[in-house]
Order: C-alpha cells, then sequence, then structure tokens
C-alpha cells in the first residue's frame, strides 16, 4: 500500500485522524449488488462461534496458516474484485489480489473481541459491509510508549476510536493499522453517541444526515462483512493433482 499511484486514488477516502492506513469508502457497492451477494453466501456453510458466526472461502486455512489453492466463489469476486484493481488494494500483496474470504454474521447483541488479523495474511484487510450498520472499534495494543512513538502512533491520534461501517461501504486496513492496532465489535443491540467528535471516519460517512436524525444512535440489524485477504502461503497441491489427472 506504499506506492505512489495507491496513495492518490485511495487520498480522498483515508480516515485521516487515524493512524495509517485506515481507508472508508461509503457505497462501495450498489444496493442490488448488496441484495445479490447476500442471497449467494451458502446457508449450510457457516460455523457457529459463541457471539457471531463465520464462513471461510474457498476453505479454512490449514493449521499451518497455509490455503489449500482454490478460487474463489464468483458472487465474491465479480465486481468487488475489479473495483480493488482499479484502486490498487492489494497492487503490493505478494499475489496482488485476494484469495481469501472470511465472512462473519453478527446478529443485534453480538461481536468480536478487540484482536489482530496476525501473520498468515499480507498487511491489508479489504472489508465490505452488508446489511446494518456497525461500529468497529479501534484500539492500540498493550504496548510501551517508545513502541507506540515508533509505530508513529503518537498522542495526536485519538485511539481508542470507533470507524462506523454502513452498508455497501469499504473499509481497509493495511500498514501500521493493520500491525499496530486492535480491532474489535461491541456486543451490543445499539451503538450509541455517534457524532462527529465519537467517530472518526464521520466526515466520510454516506449518510452522516441520517445517523443526525436518529439523535446519533444506531439500532442494530443483522449485519455481514466480506473481509477480503491474501494469504501468504498457498499449496497448490490439490490442483498439481487434478491437472496431472487431467492430462491423463
Ligand atoms: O466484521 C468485521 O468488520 C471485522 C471482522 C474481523 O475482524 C475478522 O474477521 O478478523
Ligand atoms: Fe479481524
Amino acid at each position: 500500500m506504499s506506492n505512489t499511484h495507491t496513495k492518490e486514488r485511495l487520498q480522498a477516502f483515508r480516515i485521516v485522524d487515524l493512524p495509517p492506513e485506515f481507508y472508508y469508502i461509503p457505497n462501495f457497492i450498489s444496493l442490488e449488488e448488496e441484495a445479490s451477494i447476500l442471497q449467494k453466501i451458502p446457508s449450510q456453510r457457516w460455523t457457529q462461534l459463541t457471539h457471531r458466526r463465520l464462513q471461510a472461502h474457498p476453505s479454512t486455512l490449514t493449521t499451518n496458516n497455509t490455503l489449500l489453492a482454490s478460487p474463489l466463489p464468483i458472487y465474491l469476486t465479480n465486481p468487488i474484485i475489479h473495483r480493488f484493481q482499479d484502486l490498487g488494494i492489494f497492487d503490493q500483496t505478494p499475489h496482488h489480489q485476494p484469495n481469501h474470504v472470511l465472512i462473519n454474521e453478527y446478529k443485534p447483541g453480538e461481536g468480536i473481541m478487540p484482536h489482530e488479523d496476525g501473520c498468515a495474511y499480507a498487511p491489508v484487510v479489504a472489508t465490505v459491509s452488508l446489511g446494518g450498520a456497525l461500529c468497529l472499534d479501534i484500539s492500540s495494543k498493550p504496548t510501551s510508549a517508545s513502541d507506540q512513538a515508533r509505530a508513529g502512533l503518537g498522542k495526536r491520534h485519538a485511539v481508542p476510536t470507533r470507524i462506523l461501517q454502513e452498508p455497501r461501504s469499504l473499509l481497509i486496513t493495511a500498514g501500521a493499522a493493520y500491525g499496530e492496532l486492535l480491532h474489535g465489535v461491541a456486543a451490543v443491540e445499539v451503538d450509541e453517541d455517534l457524532r462527529p467528535e465519537t467517530v472518526a471516519n464521520w466526515g466520510l460517512l454516506g449518510d452522516a444526515d441520517g445517523m443526525v436524525r436518529t439523535g446519533g444512535r444506531n439500532v442494530r440489524s443483522t449485519r455481514v462483512s466480506l473481509t477480503y485477504r491474501d494469504v501468504l502461503k498457498v499449496s497448490s497441491a490439490a490442483s498439481k493433482v487434478l491437472g496431472g489427472l487431467g492430462k491423463r
């Protein structure tokens, strides 16, 4: 993500009050595209966790964080991957495009503990939100002040804070934001007190007026996130077997 062209194309969407690099693009997909994707997510693939459910495409990583090479389903790639390419989002990652998508579903009152996404992936995640809106909480890792200064995460940045993810939006998390910060979703039924001072991406929202009209309250409804990633280690063993069979 340090490439100049990428920066130019995404610059207008950078969440400027946060450490580099978070970008928020409202209305990244249309209402029709949102409905079509929601309808195509296979209902039999969910794994139920305590506070959300989850599915991995094309498959879950192996125990040593390897992806068995296999294409992503078309409803996850078309039209989204082309739009990623236009913005150069994965230009700097090893495979230059995402090869893995984790789909999360949160019902009202569900969430995910603060965490980091770790070293199985290149440090770029692109998250498309579907259904309801919710806040992603951003916090610092409990590191020493000198570590934070080295990572460029000084006090001028207002962390902890929140990023409001509207339906059909895209959030990109890369660089220090990927490696040095934690993200999570509070297990609440209503996100409260949403206003410019408490929401880092307020100026980039597609419908800030709507949030003002509801008095800064976001009553949660079911929200689905598509989190696109580039897994570093890919095993092509399965495709070699299939290719070999094809030649016989
Ligand atoms: O649903 C989200 O936006 C965040 C999900 C997440 O943090 C993850 O899948 O690692
Ligand atoms: Fe995560």
